[in-house]
């Protein structure tokens, strides 16, 4: 894999985007999206991306992700830089170092819940098919659906099919997991699970990155950064100080004051 080296990411810096723009499409009809936008995300840090909807949040998740090809400007992840790697680099990246959660869970449905969860895992290392099996039951057991391992995923309901795909962003045991709207086709109560399961996995150190319009949500990570017109327009930190109660409050009267 090549490596581009930037001796000004530092290491403990699991995301660092430079003048990130992204462009979509072609002459009269160009749109820019995302107008130079720089952010560092630390290891183990949860992070919000909120905004108006069309602000760009999921925009920057995809090139936060290498999901999206920039426009201009460079994106390093744990050191790497993303944006400078053939699509075959990024692709081996991809799977390795980052996991990905989306409102619609992208589960193939000729396959069982398990096998679902298998799939990157031999993709990434196809030699160790029973290690990954024993890795991915291990994971279905922890999110809390060990007994839909074997079962068809037209048996498993939106919050545990969710929950599989939190298993399967998981399997590679990546740094970075990204999450686009992870709640967002969930009940209250689905939701709740899945972000105490987001919370556990941020908690034993991976960094945790979601777009959300959800103030639940946003109230469970420790950061949020508001784009507006595809621009950083805030960025606020969780105090030491603040209790559950409170970081919701100061959060609302936040992004109350940004119109959000
Ligand atoms: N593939 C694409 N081609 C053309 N325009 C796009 C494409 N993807 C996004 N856009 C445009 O970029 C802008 C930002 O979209 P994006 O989905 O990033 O916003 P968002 O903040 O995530 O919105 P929402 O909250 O509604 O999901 C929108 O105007 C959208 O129409």
């Amino acid at each position: 894999m090549s490596i581009t080296a930037d001796a000004t990411t530092d290491q403990s810096t699991a995301i660092r985007a430079r003048g990130v723009r992204k462009s979509f499409g072609e002459g009269s009809a160009r749109t820019e999206v995302l107008h130079g936008i720089d952010l560092a995300v630390a290891e183990g840090e949860f992070l919000a991306i909120m905004g108006h909807s069309g602000s760009g949040k999921s925009t920057l998740l995809y090139c936060l992700s290498g999901m999206d090809a920039v426009t201009d400007g460079t994106v390093h992840v744990g050191g790497q830089e993303i944006t400078a790697m053939s699509q075959k680099d990024l692709a081996a990246a991809r799977l390795t170092t980052m996991g990905f959660v989306f409102q619609q869970v992208h589960l193939l449905r000729n396959l069982t819940v398990l096998d679902n969860v298998v799939l990157p895992g031999v993709t990434a290392t196809p030699r160790d098919r029973a290690a990954v099996v024993a890795r991915a039951r291990g994971l279905l057991e922890r999110v809390g659906i060990g007994e839909l391992a074997d079962r068809d995923i037209t048996e498993a309901s939106g919050g545990q099919l969710q929950r599989a795909a939190i298993a399967r962003a998981l399997v590679n045991r990546p740094a970075v997991v990204f999450g686009d709207e992870p709640t967002g086709a969930l009940n209250a109560t689905a939701a709740r699970g899945i972000l105490d399961l987001l919370g556990e996995v941020n908690a034993e150190g991976r960094t945790v990155v979601v777009v959300t319009h959800d103030i639940n949500v946003a109230a469970r990570t420790r950061r949020v950064v508001v784009l507006r017109d595809g621009a950083v327009d805030g960025d606020l930190r969780r105090g030491a100080d603040h209790d559950d109660a409170s970081w919701l409050a100061t959060l609302g009267g936040w992004l109350t004051g940004r119109g959000v």
